[in-house]
């Protein structure tokens, strides 16, 4: 089987690299545009971010699977929080979405990026190391390297490579 990710962030790869590590599988990563905004600022548009990756990277690698995978912000009652949203499409263009667990940003971060800053340059700033979101990210760095952005997605990626199992099964029976 093939399996298409609609980026070449590390983060994001190493995740549905892990996901099927015990899998007999082709991982193919590309870059594709998010359709949205470089900074996604509601859960309803890093959702669509994710969409618009996952349909752009199975239709440039003919894969049998391709998933996208998006990080942005979104305002609560709580402040503005960290969101991550994931897809999973197929070639007969079956569409499954998840979204990942949320913290608040410290309120100077939320500020620098109600002022229209971008997270991954303020985290940048924060950890000194401009390529955080290829890392850690904003997550790893405000849970004490607890969960990583890696480790983010890669759940992300289960609950939609399990969603999609789910479907099969029910097929077969
Ligand atoms: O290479 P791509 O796949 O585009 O990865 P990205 O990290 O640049 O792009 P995203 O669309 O996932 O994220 C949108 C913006 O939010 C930033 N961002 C999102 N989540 C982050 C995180 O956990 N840590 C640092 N920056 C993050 C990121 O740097 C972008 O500026």
């Amino acid at each position: 089987m093939k399996v298409a990710i609609g980026t070449k962030n590390p983060a994001k790869v190493h995740a549905i690299q892990e996901l099927f590590i015990k899998d007999k599988v082709i991982i193919e990563s590309v870059e594709v545009e998010s359709g949205v905004s470089a900074q996604p600022f509601s859960d309803e548009e890093t959702a669509e971010g994710a969409v618009n990756r996952a349909k752009a990277a199975l239709h440039q690698t003919k894969a049998q699977l391709a998933f996208g995978l998006e990080g942005g912000v979104t305002e609560t009652d709580g402040g503005l929080m960290l969101c991550n949203w994931g897809a999973l499409v197929t070639e007969d263009e079956q569409v499954w979405l998840a979204s990942g667990a949320k913290i608040a940003l410290p309120f100077d971060l939320a500020e620098q990026l109600r002022r229209g800053l971008e997270l991954g340059e303020v985290m940048g700033d924060y950890a000194n190391d401009i390529d955080v979101s290829k890392k850690e990210g904003a997550i790893g760095i405000l849970t004490g390297g607890r969960i990583s952005r890696k480790k983010m997605f890669l759940h992300i990626a289960e609950l939609l490579y399990g969603q999609y199992l789910f479907q099969h099964s029910q097929w077969k029976h």
